[in-house]
């Protein structure tokens, strides 16, 4: 493609991006469903612009006030992934010269807001946290994540995987605290790699394979994963459990079950039950009250803990959205806890870096349910030879109460867990 075709490509996809009416995902997935005779690199420089543009989207509008033009061509220079020269070829002389102008402009003259790239309601509850980190989390919140794979422990080994992704020219790493994951450079196009049509490996974040670690599921046990999704969660669930006993899979949204299908035949699993429910106090739920050894809670969220991934969502969630999501997070766990029997486990995840539907929906539900005992969730990553446990977790009594990961320190997303045991 022309370099100016693909720059007005890009300009048009900032602005259906920034429109924030669906996912960025979402967008950039119809827009190339609406442009199918678009290339890997084409798209690979459309996609990446576009999410440049929204991780640094304040910085952008800043210096898109000088320059002329539409303003969504400003934005999609600025974000321009891909070489300048060829950038530069795209561009009249007035452009070129606002460019170098904007390029210019050193880091110290930046107001804070303008170098942090995030809405002011997230600030202060991110100062609070993570205190003299802020610049660092904020620095790694701007940057893509890597792609993190779980090999699928059922069919394959880790060490046989990442010899046949070498031989394959994706060179992986194993991921430190996850004993099922390997980190990969880039972004390969891993549907055309044998180990993935065979389901020797999924795509999933080192963090996310840990909440499945921590809920510890053995063979032959009932397990219900009451949030399943698409189900990335499940599978390693279901791979831990060997296969054997059941594992149910409930979501609200049939939608995201079906993605769970192909998946799942991938996978080799024949434990996992898919079914969709109305709500959390669905009549199938009642049913099976009192019958479950171990219930995974990953519970709706704000998803701020993906910003990497998914930076639009800073600017499509609300103080207001949050509280929602807290009542709503609230009213799952106080369902699905009813599902346990006496000694099994509750695990209640979430990707949110909000203390608000974390600590906060934890210790609501520790105080109001004295029939749950709350585990040490550093105490259980350590029983599970988890490299570090004690530096994962942060909260409780001891200080290791909760998983707490971030993406400046643990190079995951940002995941939070809290683990109870059903007394006897
Ligand atoms: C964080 S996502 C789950 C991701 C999934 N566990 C995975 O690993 O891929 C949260 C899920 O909760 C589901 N959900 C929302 N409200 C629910 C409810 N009342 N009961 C059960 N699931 C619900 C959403 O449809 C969504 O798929």
């Amino acid at each position: 493609m022309h370099p100016k075709a693909l720059l007005d490509a890009c300009a048009e996809l900032v602005r259906l991006t920034l429109q924030f009416e669906h996912p960025a995902d979402a967008v950039v997935s119809r827009y190339f469903r609406d442009h199918r005779s678009l290339g890997p690199r084409e798209r690979a420089t459309l996609a990446e612009t576009a999410y440049t543009v929204l991780r640094k989207k304040l910085l952008f509008e800043q210096l898109a006030r000088s320059g002329s033009g539409p303003r969504e061509r400003r934005l999609a220079i600025l974000g321009f992934h891909g070489p300048r020269d060829f950038l530069k070829s795209a561009l009249s002389d007035t452009e070129k010269n606002w460019l170098d102008q904007c390029d210019a402009v050193p880091p110290s003259d930046l107001l804070e807001p303008h170098r942090h790239n995030l809405p002011d309601w997230l600030v202060q509850p991110l100062r609070r946290q993570v205190g003299e980190g802020f610049w660092a989390l904020a620095d790694s919140l701007a940057q893509p994540a890597p792609l993190d794979l779980r090999v699928n422990d059922l069919n394959a080994r880790r060490a046989d995987v990442q010899k046949e992704l070498a031989k394959a020219g994706i060179p992986a790493v194993p991921t430190p605290y996850s004993p099922w994951g390997l980190r990969v450079d880039g972004k390969p196009a891993l549907t055309k790699v044998d180990a993935f049509a065979r389901g020797a490996v999924e795509v999933q974040d080192e963090g996310s394979q840990l909440l499945a670690l921590l809920l510890q599921p053995r063979r032959g046990e009932m397990v219900v994963d009451f949030c399943a999704g698409a189900g990335g969660k499940t599978l390693a669930i279901g791979a831990a459990m060997r296969s054997t006993g059941r594992l149910y899979a409930f979501d609200v949204s049939a939608h995201r079950l079906d993605a769970l299908k192909p998946r799942l035949a991938r996978s080799g699993l024949s434990n996992v039950h898919p079914a969709a429910i109305a709500h959390e106090r669905d009549e199938r739920i009642k049913r099976l009250a009192g019958k479950i050894d171990r219930v995974l809670v990953d519970a709706p969220c704000s998803g701020l803990g993906t910003l990497r991934r998914n930076p639009d969502l800073k600017w499509r969630q609300s103080p207001h959205a949050i509280q929602e999501l807290v009542a709503k997070q609230t009213a799952i766990l106080q369902s699905a806890s009813r599902l346990l029997k006496p000694g099994g486990r509750l695990v209640y995840a979430t990707c949110s870096i909000l203390p608000e539907e974390n600590e906060g929906i934890a210790e609501a539900f520790s105080a109001a349910h004295s029939d749950f005992v709350a585990e040490d969730v550093g105490a259980l990553l350590e029983q599970l030879k988890v490299e570090g446990a004690a530096g994962l977790c942060s909260g409780g009594a001891s200080g290791t109460g909760y998983l707490r990961l971030w993406p400046h320190l643990h190079h995951t997303d940002g995941f939070f867990a809290a683990v109870w045991t059903r007394k006897g």
